[in-house]
Order: structure tokens, then C-alpha cells, then sequence
């Protein structure tokens, strides 16, 4: 693994000028690098539950330190309650929530119209799939096969849950894709390795809101990577939704301290100037919980790096522009109403979305304003914006 910290971004500007010294990339990312080894072995279970390493020379402690966070991970996603719809529609992001539901929705929609064209029968894996969130988008795709990846044991098994609801409730004509389903750490484990058919291919490979996780180091970010993309037919797609680095380091030096946010999230860095292609960890809690730390994806380098897979990128969007200009479609707009994914106001309200788009309003006001006064119908407020605004979306191609 190279040293973390060696390569610096150069901070003329926040970021935005930040360079990646190209030539130490080419050098540093040769496959024979890709670490697979889980540390399960050289570790033991204290009876807290923490894990303990017995074995203290240099290379097994580097790996137990760098598993640490894997653990933190599961740990963390396995822990969250699954609560139902009602609890979930009290929650102060709700819209939030919903329109990340809605993007992804029309990011997985435009991409298995693509696939359509070239193939009839669509197999997709899901690449930290969570509690199985997409697994509604995945059956309206009308797709074939989905394999399922996480690291959170609870989650998958969660996910299996609802997979299993799903094909249940639907209708006897209706035919739900076949579904597998994996625990794995995928920035350390080869899921190649672990599937009933060893010889599949993969359609899309759907990574939301994960990849991040992955840049604590090298060896990570290329196997989460290696794990997206080489059982991926050409033609296939890589599509996903990261924060981007740009909009986090741009608000950070804004920022007189180390942090910023505002009363639904907020981002601690440990300091500021700094900021390491591999293991630039920041904090980001929702709502007031504290989430697992998540590491800067510089995206250039992400682009080098997939180059190895054979993968062009054929676009980046940040969300605002992603929106903005999806939603000119009526098909979209219309599934954005249907998903409420942009509050209504007055609440009982029916009207149309609002033309300058969401953030145009002030949370807090929400709930002290005068019914009679109206606001923009159908925006997220400002707080949640400006949360959800941090994220960009990836959609790479599979050369031939
Ligand atoms: C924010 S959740 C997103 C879940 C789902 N993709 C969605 O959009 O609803 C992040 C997920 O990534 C998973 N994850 C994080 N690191 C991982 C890793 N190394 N391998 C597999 N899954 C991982 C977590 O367990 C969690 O389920």
C-alpha cells in the first residue's frame, strides 16, 4: 500500500486546483497491488464485542487497524433500526430522503433503458445495497437477476426480508427477478469468489452512497472497484452516488472552523489544507446521529483508477445538476410529485413543482409561517438542500 499521506493535493485554491501527480497514479495502481485478504483471521472477538489482535507484528497490525473501520462500518449500518413508513415520514428529512429516492430512481431507470437496447435479459449487482432501499426500483426495471453485496450482516439480511415481501405481495403474473444475496467487506473481499455462478456477468453495477466508504486506502478503493467492475460485460454500466470532494473541501475552507452544516447534518474534518488522495476521513452526522467516517473521493483520480477496468466515465453530475435537468422531463416530474420528493406547502396543498427548484426556503421558517402566506409549492428546505447538494453522480461504461 502507498504511504497515505504522500501525495498532498497542492491547495492554491480550495481544491478546484488541487493537482494529482499522474505519473505516481500509473506506478501505483498495478493490479498485482489489489490486497483480497480478509483480517478475520488474525483477530479474535473479545467478549464486549471489540476486536482484539493477538498477533503484533507490523503487517498483521496495519491490516487489524485498517479492518477497524470495515468493523466500524457493520457495526454501525447493522445497528439501524428499520423503521417503518410512518415512522420515517416524521423525520425532519424526509423529502430528503425522498428525493434521493427519486434520483436514483431516475439515474437506475435511464440506465436500464440503455441496457435494454442491446440485451433482453439484465442481470445487476448492488454494490452495498443497505437494507434492499432499491429493490422496488430494481423490480419496476423489470430486470432478471440482482446480486446483492454489504458488509452489514443485519442489512443483507434485512434485505433478503423485503426481497422475499416483495415477491410475495406481487401479483401472480407478475414475475420478480431472482435475487443472491452476499456478505462481504467489498473493499477487501473478492465477490467473484463467493457467487453461485462463478462465470456471471453483470449488466449495471449500482454503488449508492458507498463508494466513499472504500478510499480509506489504495488497496480498498481498488477492490471495491475491481469488485464493481470485472464481471461487467462491455457495454455494462458503473453507476453511483458519492459526495463530492470539490463541494466538501469548497464549503470547508469557507468555513471558519472545521466544520460546517446546519441544524440537519453537519461535516467535521480533523483540519483543514490537507487533504490525502487515500484515508482523508471527515465526519458527517444526519440529524444529530453520527454516522460512520467517510473518506474525500477525489474524483480525477477515481476516473484514473477505473481506467484500469477498462471503464470511461460517461458522465459526472452533481445532484443540483443531475435535477435540474431531469426534471424537465414530465415523466420525471411527474414521479417526483408521486414520490414526494419535494415538499407540498401548505402540506394539504396540491400545485406544481416549483420552477426555481428546491432550497429556496428557510427550514426553520416552515413551521412559524402564516398558512395564508404562500411559499414556493414543492421544495425541499434549505437545510435539506444544502445536505443533499454535497453528492454527485457517476455513470462509467464498460469498454469492449
Ligand atoms: C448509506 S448506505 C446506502 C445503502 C443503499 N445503497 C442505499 O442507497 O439505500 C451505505 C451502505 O454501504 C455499506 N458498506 C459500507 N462499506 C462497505 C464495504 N466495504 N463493503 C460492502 N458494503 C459496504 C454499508 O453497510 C451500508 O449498507
Amino acid at each position: 500500500m502507498m504511504a497515505q499521506n504522500s501525495r498532498l493535493f497542492e491547495m492554491d485554491s480550495p481544491y478546484a486546483d488541487a493537482k494529482v501527480d499522474k505519473d505516481s497514479i500509473g506506478s501505483s495502481f498495478d493490479s498485482s497491488q489489489t490486497s483480497t485478504s480478509s483480517s478475520s483471521s488474525s483477530v479474535k472477538r473479545r467478549r464486549d464485542g471489540d476486536e482484539e489482535d493477538d498477533d503484533h507484528s507490523p503487517s498483521k497490525k496495519l491490516v487489524t487497524e485498517d479492518s477497524l473501520h470495515s468493523q466500524k462500518v457493520a457495526t454501525h449500518y447493522n445497528k439501524i433500526k428499520e423503521c417503518g413508513l410512518a415512522e420515517r415520514n416524521k423525520s425532519r428529512i424526509v423529502y430528503m430522503r425522498n428525493f434521493n429516492n427519486w434520483l436514483k430512481s431516475v439515474l437506475i431507470a435511464e440506465i436500464l433503458d440503455k441496457v435494454r437496447q442491446k440485451r433482453r435479459e439484465v442481470t445487476v449487482l448492488d454494490l452495498g445495497c443497505g437494507k434492499g432501499g432499491d429493490l422496488l426500483k430494481w423490480k419496476k426495471g423489470r430486470i432478471d437477476k440482482l446480486v446483492c453485496a454489504d458488509i452489514a450482516a443485519v442489512s443483507i439480511e434485512q434485505c433478503q426480508q423485503r426481497y422475499n415481501d416483495v415477491r410475495r405481495r406481487g401479483h401472480p403474473n407478475d414475475r420478480t427477478f431472482s435475487a443472491e444475496f452476499i456478505t462481504a467487506d467489498c473493499s477487501r473481499e473478492l465477490l467473484s469468489e463467493k457467487l453461485q455462478d462463478p462465470e456471471l456477468q453483470f449488466d449495471v453495477c449500482s454503488c449508492q452512497f458507498v463508494y466513499h466508504y472504500s478510499f480509506e486506502s489504495e488497496s480498498q478503493a481498488d477492490t471495491m472497484l475491481r469488485n464493481a467492475c470485472e464481471r461487467l460485460r462491455p457495454g455494462g454500466f458503473f453507476i453511483g452516488t458519492t459526495p463530492d470532494a470539490y463541494e466538501l473541501v469548497k464549503r470547508l475552507e469557507e468555513s471558519d472552523s472545521n466544520s460546517f452544516g446546519n441544524e440537519v447534518f453537519s461535516v467535521t474534518f480533523q483540519k483543514k489544507g490537507e487533504y490525502p488522495l487515500f484515508g482523508c476521513q471527515y465526519d458527517f452526522s444526519l440529524e444529530g446521529v453520527v454516522n460512520v467516517p467517510e473518506f474525500l473521493v477525489y474524483f480525477p483520480l477515481f476516473v484514473e483508477m477505473a481506467k484500469k477496468y477498462n471503464m470511461r466515465l460517461v458522465y459526472k453530475k452533481t445532484f443540483k445538476e443531475f435535477f435540474e435537468e431531469k426534471v424537465k422531463d414530465g415523466k420525471n416530474k411527474d414521479l417526483m410529485q408521486w414520490m414526494q420528493a419535494l415538499e407540498q406547502y401548505p402540506p394539504d396543498e396540491r400545485g406544481q413543482l416549483s420552477s426555481s427548484g428546491p432550497g429556496e426556503y428557510d427550514h426553520a421558517k416552515r413551521k412559524a409561517a402564516d398558512p395564508a402566506v404562500r411559499r414556493p409549492l414543492g421544495t425541499l428546505s434549505k437545510s435539506e438542500w444544502e445536505a443533499t447538494s454535497i453528492y454527485l453522480v457517476y455513470v462509467f461504461e464498460k469498454m469492449s
